[in-house]
């Protein structure tokens, strides 16, 4: 039995069939149905799924609203998905990048009765697989045998929504003496979750007294910003003045997070980008792509700093939720240190749409 998979490791297992077009079997209650990512779908399984019954589409009621589709189960729409439906429709469906080309997809029908549980579900996973937040559903009667005949994950309800909204414990794994422009007392430490979702990383710069507030940055990893000076935000003057500072101080901590693109992936962020070239803000082409503004986890920071053991930090940071999260997550924010650093002509916007709609101080 000790070899048989987890619902962690399943969870884990279904994130990596989703991105490569496989579907998983979801059961719950007395219902199952089989789930397969709209992103990743070929026109053979799409022509296989129209044949096992009536086929269902999972959207979030943000990106329901853009397609002006009713969404009876309050986050979410479940779509009608005719026999004849062809792939690009379904597609056209999920990915917004044509929205203003071809505006009309409908008449879209909205399914309202039965229980939206199982595309819940799929919407949960296929997001956090960092795909579009899209997937097809087509019940399936006895989930068990259908599983084991072809090979599917599958993923029970009541087991995997538990773990699939509390973060994951993570655990240090390796840490080394890292000399840096910015300070060359530096250590930087890996941290791994059970989940096997990305690593997290912690830059230690000097030795931090521990019973202090600890002087602190939450970045969220910025693949344009950091690494290719991109002008379009201000994450790489961020990342660099926030160690520029500690490495002043002599002490300090920076957590790199990897949750790029306020947690979409760099897929979406791209397509996000997309959107803002079309002329919609930062917060609505994440909402026309079907995601939150925010969907990172602050709490893994929270759980790194417990484990490094620091308890209070002064926390450098222009976005209050942040400072929310730590205060709830048992972290205590003796002081708030602005850090602004890093505008420019191409960003303005960005920022000024960060005050206005998320609540960044200026
Ligand atoms: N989805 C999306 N993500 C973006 C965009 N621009 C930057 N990001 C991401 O936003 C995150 C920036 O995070 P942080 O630097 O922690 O910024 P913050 O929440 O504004 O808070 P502070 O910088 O602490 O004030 C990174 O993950 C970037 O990849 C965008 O237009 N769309
Ligand atoms: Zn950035």
């Amino acid at each position: 039995m000790s070899l048989m998979p987890t619902m962690i490791e399943l969870l884990a297992r279904a994130r990596v069939d989703l991105r490569m077009g496989l579907p998983v079997v979801l059961e719950g209650g007395d219902s199952a149905a089989l789930a397969i990512a709209v992103e990743s779908l070929t026109p053979e399984r799409l022509t296989e799924l129209l044949s096992l019954g009536p086929v269902s589409l999972a959207l979030t009621a943000r990106r329901a609203e853009t397609l002006k589709a009713r969404a009876y189960d309050e986050d979410l729409a479940r779509i009608q998905v005719p026999a004849q439906a062809s792939l690009q429709w379904i597609q056209a469906l999920a990915d917004p990048a044509d929205d203003l080309n071809t505006p009309m997809k409908g008449p879209l029908t909205s399914l309202r009765d039965g229980t939206a549980d199982l595309h819940r579900l799929a919407i949960a996973l296929v997001k956090s697989a960092r795909l579009l937040p899209a997937a097809l559903l087509v019940p399936v009667n006895t989930p068990p045998q259908f599983a084991s005949e072809h090979g599917l994950t599958r993923i029970a309800r009541a087991a995997a929504e538990p773990l699939l909204s509390q973060s994951s414990p993570l655990h240090p794994v390796a840490a080394a003496r890292l000399p840096m422009v910015a300070a060359e007392a530096g250590r930087l430490h890996i941290f791994r979750p059970e989940d096997g979702a990305e690593e997290h990383y912690a830059v230690e710069i000097g030795r931090p007294d521990r019973s202090k507030p600890v002087l602190a940055r939450l970045h969220s990893a910025c693949f344009t910003g950091d690494v290719l000076g991109s002008l379009k935000c201000d994450c790489g003057p961020q990342l660099r003045g926030a160690l520029a500072q500690m490495g002043e101080e002599g002490a300090g901590v920076l957590l790199y997070l990897n949750q790029e693109g306020r947690g979409i992936g760099l897929a979406n962020k791209m397509r996000a980008y997309s959107l803002q070239d079309q002329g919609f803000d930062t917060v609505e082409a994440n909402h026309r792509l079907g995601f939150e503004d925010d969907e990172r986890d602050f709490r893994l920071g929270a759980a790194i700093l417990k484990e490094m053991g620091f308890s209070s930090v002064r926390l450098m940071t222009n976005n209050p939720n942040k400072i929310a999260m730590m205060e709830k997550t048992g972290i205590a924010v003796a002081e708030r240190v602005p850090l602004k650093v890093g505008e420019n002509a191409h960003n303005a916007g960005y920022l000024a749409t960060k005050a206005a709609k998320s609540g960044h101080l200026l």
